[in-house]
């Protein structure tokens, strides 16, 4: 058992959108280790980041993209940092791995400073956002099969050209 796709990028990209829109395009189901994360622990995201620190939930996540790509095939969308973990990049070694990108601009006013994305709600989170970027781009693209530009589509036209290029790389 496999997903169909994997979908990967930083915040803001629509990994979550898009992930849910696409699994209902192909009539699958979605699944987001975020929200898995949030269930096997019983806490909010930003309270692990708070209380236990990033190390704790980055443990956290890597079991939980384990035991999905394990167990679901349907749409499987990451939390943006999951590709951090060598061993889960290790995992997505022959699955289909979709990275939704977006631009600084773009992907810092789609994240905004919610409180729900603790790694951007420091001091000067459009500068976070714009490291963020810059060290994980190289990351998204090695595990990545397709890439999809985001910024100047909405959800609709990115699950179209996401829907497309899985067709082409089925095909080829
Ligand atoms: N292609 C898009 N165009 C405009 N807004 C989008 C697009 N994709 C996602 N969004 C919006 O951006 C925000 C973040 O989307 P989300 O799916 O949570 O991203 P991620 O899971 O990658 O962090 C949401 O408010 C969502 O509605
Ligand atoms: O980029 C990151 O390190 C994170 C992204 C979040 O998920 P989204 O990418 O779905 O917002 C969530 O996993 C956590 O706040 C950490
Ligand atoms: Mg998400």
């Amino acid at each position: 058992m496999s997903p169909r796709a994997v979908v990967v990028g930083p915040p803001g990209a629509g990994k979550t959108t898009i992930g849910r829109l696409l699994a209902k395009h192909l009539e699958v189901a979605f699944r987001d280790t975020d929200d898995d994360v949030v269930r096997a622990s019983g806490r909010a995201i930003a309270d692990i980041f708070a209380n236990d620190g990033e190390p704790v939930f980055r443990a956290m996540e890597e079991e939980a993209v384990a035991t999905a790509l394990r167990e679901h095939d349907g749409v499987l969308a990451l939390g943006g940092g999951a590709v951090l973990s060598e061993r889960t990049r290790e995992l997505l070694a022959g699955h289909t791995v979709v990275f939704l990108s977006v631009g600084l601009a773009e992907g810092a006013r789609r994240a905004g400073l919610s409180t729900a994305r603790p790694l951007l709600a420091g001091v000067n989170p459009r500068a976070t956002f714009k490291a963020l970027l810059d060290a994980r781009l190289p990351i998204y693209r090695s595990v990545a099969a397709v890439e999809i530009a985001t910024d100047d589509a909405g959800p609709d036209e990115v699950v179209a050209q996401v829907v497309a290029a899985l067709a082409s790389t089925a095909s080829s």
